[in-house]
């Protein structure tokens, strides 16, 4: 029995301590959700913003950096477009986003400069994350904001994303940001105060506490987004995605709670950083922040190669090509029972790889010339996805 307190008591002051490590972090990155942000009308909520504003400047004016997030551009174009709700339809999706962005960073810009704070608007697409040029330009971007004081305000450019190759959720984004610019941590803010064992708007959900592994969330319903309002994108399950990729502690809790999370105060659900988090950045972007764009068929021994070997695939494993990529897309790799095993990106087009597979990569430098003696997918440029256990 007192063993057994003992144990519980240091699982809480181990708790209590990466709550405060979290208050302590140097440079955070914020995301709130479009619900928290926007009225059920589809216009900004000002006092909302103004209130999570005077959080955040809080927080820079203790010598801390906030990268933030900011979700909404949907919501807040809903209103000034007669829209009664979000749209289905991808056109007017774009179209409402237009109009919102611009508004929502007009309102920050406003409500910021009540502390003498500027801020920068940053659109990122999927594409400037996996791009290793792209990436590069997006971390500059980031880091050069960040040097001269200004509050990067991060979305994702919903104007030109479309259903192939969006985020679609910012919770995502958000982790991924936490990576792009080297974050301390992670406050992931939603309509909801905590993740809860079941959606919070049933009888008998109880808050969780804390995540320190996948084993934690065994038994709890993670269920979509809020279906009263339907702004949100992800719901719970983009949360927890978020917190597993982010590399970073993560606190998930809601906007009025915002200044207490900062603070290392127990509210909401504490995330630990998970293993899979280790991962290069690059290879989380590949990983999570993409949709193949194709798909290549690979024989037994380059599944094996790729997915036990980490080798680089070469055109002699590769069996059947489907989809119309071009080289540097991000495509998926399958077995023969058409299972994805991997992603990665391609280094030909797909009409290319038709005459290519089979062969040795001797035989196609003699054949086709040198630059044929390039791998399909190089090493650094996969990540595999579905691992058989005990790998
Ligand atoms: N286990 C759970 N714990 C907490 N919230 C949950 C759970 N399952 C589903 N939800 C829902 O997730 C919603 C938050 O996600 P979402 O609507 O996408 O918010 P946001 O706009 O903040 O991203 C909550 O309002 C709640 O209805
Ligand atoms: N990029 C979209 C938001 C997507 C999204 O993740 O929304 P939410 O679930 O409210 O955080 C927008 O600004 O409307």
């Amino acid at each position: 029995m007192s063993s057994e307190r003992s144990a519980v008591m240091t699982a809480g002051e181990e708790l209590a301590r990466a709550r405060e490590a979290f208050a302590a972090a140097r440079r955070i990155v914020v995301k709130a959700g479009s619900s928290s942000l926007t009225t059920p009308l589809g216009t900004i909520d000002a006092d909302r913003v103004d209130a999570l504003v005077d959080v955040l400047a809080a927080r820079r004016a203790a010598g801390k950096e906030i990268v933030f997030v900011s979700s909404g551009a949907i919501a807040a174009g809903l209103g000034p477009l007669r829209l009664a709700r979000r749209p289905t339809d991808l056109a007017l999706q774009q179209a409402a986003a237009s109009v919102g962005q611009g508004l929502l960073i007009a309102r920050y810009t406003s409500s910021f400069a009540r502390y003498g704070l500027t801020v920068g608007q940053v659109l990122l697409t999927s594409n400037d994350m996996i791009r290793r040029a792209h990436h590069r330009n997006a971390q500059r971007t980031l880091d050069q904001l960040l040097a001269l004081g200004i509050v990067p305000i991060v979305n994702e450019n919903d104007t030109v994303a479309t259903d192939e190759i969006r985020f679609g959720d910012n919770d995502r984004l958000a982790a991924l940001v936490a990576h792009l610019t080297r974050a301390d941590a992670l406050l992931l803010l939603s309509d909801v105060d905590a993740l809860y064992t079941d959606d919070p708007r049933r009888p008998g959900a109880r808050r969780i506490e804390q995540v320190r592994e996948p084993a934690d969330l065994e038994g709890i319903r993670i269920g979509g987004p809020n279906q009263t309002r339907k702004v949100g994108t992800g719901g719970m399950v983009t949360k927890i995605e978020a917190a597993r990729i982010a590399g970073v502690p993560v606190v998930l809790t809601n906007a009025a709670s915002a200044a207490q999370a900062l603070a290392g105060a127990p509210v909401g659900t504490y995330f630990h950083p998970s293993r899979e988090s280790r991962m290069s950045t690059r290879h989380l972007w590949l990983a999570h922040a993409t949709t193949g764009q194709g798909r290549l068929i690979l024989d037994p021994g380059a599944v094996e190669a790729v997915v036990r070997r980490r080798k680089s695939l070469l055109p002699a494993g590769v069996t059947g090509v489907e989809g119309d990529f071009a080289a540097g897309d991000p495509v998926d790799l399958c077995g023969a029972d058409g299972r994805v095993v991997a992603r990665g990106l391609v280094n030909y087009d797909a009409a290319e790889i038709p005459d290519l597979m089979g062969r040795s990569t001797r035989w196609l430098a003699r054949e086709l010339g040198p630059e044929y003696q390039r791998e399909i997918i190089h090493r650094d440029d996969l990540v595999v996805l579905d691992l058989e256990p005990n790998t």
